[in-house]
């Protein structure tokens, strides 16, 4: 299949569209009507700039309100036809794009649509050109793509065939079966969006919230498998109309949407075990074992402090670089990297960022894999300078320009700690932190679903919904995606990507204080939370503060017995049941710049504690309000 896009999809001009899409490696882009309407310059001018771009035009779509309507208008209806197809004539492209009439006027009756159709294929056969019908969800009398079929199949003209297009048929839950029983020659082209669930009607569902395929709920697992049991080898074509996109950075938009199209063929092509037209092949989705370490950018100055707290934590110093000024502490499975160098890529976050997490390792089966699937999917991997006797570790960018690093056990690259650091010889007591449960990075708004495609793209990936959290300030969304939580080779990996488009929340002054997205939160298991936390106090870990009404709550709900209770309340921590257990966390108090920890234990739950959200930002805020004292 060919991959394509609307020009609906991006922002800003038509031009800015083209240019975008272009550099994203699109050959062939869907003019919206809209946009060549704006457009201050003739059809054949977007056709030589498109030319020169290396795109082909499918189609300039849509041509409303056509089929049904009643004699009166019935003329005129054709008179608006042929004038379309001079302009697609102009433009170079052979497809009249006729979407289902949504006209009060539009007169039912399949008699007359199909002789409609009849029509319209002899007028544009005269002229070499097709026609493509689709029924929008909400269209008048024609709103499913099986009433579409089957005005094309007795209109009965070579050059007449059906667009299927993803989110119509899904938003309606129509059965896929008789999708997979159209003949391929009978499709025109065809459209993908994704979306996430929601009570919308279609029409707002479909103008506001349609979004890249992997980056919602809809079945299109089923739509791609009826559509490849057809044979089609067509133009699949992106068209999402979506309000965080036309805010969005066009560049990244597309380059997420070429993306998301190269994920879903190379998905479909697993599943069926077979070829699919166009897809590219590449190393199969594996599950993120385990995060191997965090790396934190940290000034000289900064650093005694960062290192007072992860003493206080429980971590000790486990190894120090053999050729850079960079540490390495360690607790349990966790391990830390301190980075204060002089020079290089950490050093230059640190300046922009101030302390904070500059490089995610992950744990994959196959790291050299994990970098050759990340450039099928058209990221470009990451170039770091290597110091003598260094490892190069494969990197990729990720979140607010940090980097994603990918080990395994079964390459050189599983001796990274010994390779690149002389070991200390430091006794680690700990206070019973065992591994990292789970890391949470803040975001823009608008960026969420760019990083949930990059990692559902690139990992084995299970999401959840999106939630709202409510802070104070406004509102967070909190979307989770996890990978290798069933592995046998580690604790896999959980990840909370969380984003507000409120100016006030603790999500937005973070990324403004930090200059940027990033890390906001590492979450550490323990098995005895008390213990932990109890030692944490001890050790004077300065923790978040939980306001009293918190647990007379908690023991007015739930059955917990009361001194469980006081000593939660002694100790600041939160709890949290689900269908599969029990959960219980605490928070330190952030560090200058937002960064914070917490501290879990997991009882069979499956949940991030989202019902605790609320309390934490608004003790976070009233602590922000107070203004973080520095830990010394
Ligand atoms: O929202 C619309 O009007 C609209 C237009 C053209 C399409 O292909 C479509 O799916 C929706
Ligand atoms: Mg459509």
């Amino acid at each position: 299949m060919i991959p394509s896009i609307a020009t609906v999809c991006v922002a800003g001009t038509l031009v800015e569209k083209l240019e975008a899409i272009a550099a994203a490696g699109f050959p062939m882009v869907e003019i919206f009507e809209n946009d060549l309407i704006a457009f201050p310059g003739s059809p054949a001018e977007v056709r030589r700039i498109c030319a020169d771009l290396g795109l082909a035009i499918i189609t300039c779509q849509p041509f409303r309100d056509f089929e049904g309507m009643p004699e009166a208008r019935r003329q005129r209806t054709f008179d608006r036809a042929e004038r379309k197809f001079d302009l697609l004539q102009e433009l170079g492209s052979d497809l009249l794009f006729v979407c289902s009439n949504v006209s009060p006027e539009a007169l039912g009756g399949m008699d007359r649509q199909v002789q409609d159709f009849v029509e319209l294929g002899e007028r544009a056969a005269q002229r070499g050109l097709r026609v493509g019908y689709e029924a929008l969800s909400w269209g008048r009398h024609v709103f499913d793509y099986r009433d579409a079929w089957e005005i094309v199949r007795r209109a009965d003209r070579p050059n007449v065939g059906v667009v299927l297009d993803s989110f119509h048929i899904l938003a309606r839950g129509l059965e896929l079966a008789s999708m997979g029983r159209i003949p391929r020659e009978k499709i025109a082209m065809v459209q993908m969006a994704d979306a996430p669930l929601l009570q919308l009607d279609p029409l707002s569902w479909s103008r506001h919230w349609r979004c890249l395929p992997g980056q919602g709920d809809l079945d299109l697992s089923g739509f791609m498998d009826a559509l490849v049991s057809t044979g089609y080898d067509g133009v699949l074509s992106l068209e999402i109309f979506n309000d965080r996109f036309r805010a969005g950075s066009a560049r990244s938009v597309a380059l997420d949407g070429h993306r998301s199209l190269i994920w879903l063929l190379d998905e479909t092509a697993r599943r069926h075990r077979r070829p699919v037209p166009g897809a590219v092949p590449m190393p199969p989705p594996g599950p993120v074992e385990a995060v191997e370490f965090i790396e934190f950018a940290v000034s000289e100055t900064a650093r005694p402090s960062l290192e007072h707290l992860l003493a206080a934590l429980g971590f000790a110093q486990a190894g120090r670089h053999r050729s850079k000024d960079v540490t390495l502490w360690s607790q349990g499975d966790i391990r830390i990297v301190l980075n204060s160098d002089a020079e290089g890529f950490a050093h230059s976050y640190q300046i922009t960022h101030g302390t904070s997490v500059c490089a995610l390792a992950l744990r994959v089966p196959d790291a050299r894999a994990a970098i050759e699937r990340t450039r099928a999917l058209r990221d470009v991997p990451y170039a770091g300078a290597i110091g003598p006797g260094e490892l190069d570790i494969p990197a990729v960018r990720g979140v607010g320009g940090s980097l994603v690093y990918f080990l395994d056990r079964a390459s050189a690259l599983g001796r990274w700690s010994l390779v690149d650091f002389e070991p200390s010889l430091n006794a680690v007591q700990g206070v019973g932190l065992l591994h990292v449960d789970h890391v949470a990075q803040t975001m823009q708004y608008e960026e969420m679903l760019t990083w949930l495609l990059f990692y559902s793209s690139l990992f084995d990936t299970r999401k959840t919904p999106s939630q709202a959290v409510m802070d104070p300030g406004g509102v967070v969304q909190s979307q989770v995606v996890e990978s290798g939580l069933d592995s046998t080779a580690g604790q896999g990996l959980r990840l909370i990507l969380n984003g507000s488009q409120s100016h006030r929340t603790l999500s937005a002054r973070f990324i403004h204080e930090a200059f940027g997205s990033g890390v906001q939160h590492v979450a550490f298991a323990a098995s005895d939370i008390v213990a932990t936390v109890g030692r944490l106090r001890a050790a004077g870990v300065p923790l978040l503060t939980i306001p009293e009404n918190y647990y007379d709550d908690l023991e007015a709900r739930t059955d917990l017995p009361p001194e469980e209770i006081a000593r939660m309340r002694a100790l600041g921590i939160l709890y949290d049941r689900d269908g599969a257990g029990e959960f219980r966390q605490a928070y330190t108090v952030p560090l200058e710049g937002g960064l914070f920890f917490e501290i879990v234990q997991r009882d069979g739950y499956e949940g991030y504690g989202a019902a605790n959200a609320g309390i934490r930002l608004a003790a976070q805020a009233r602590l922000q309000q107070m203004e973080a004292a520095p830990f010394e």
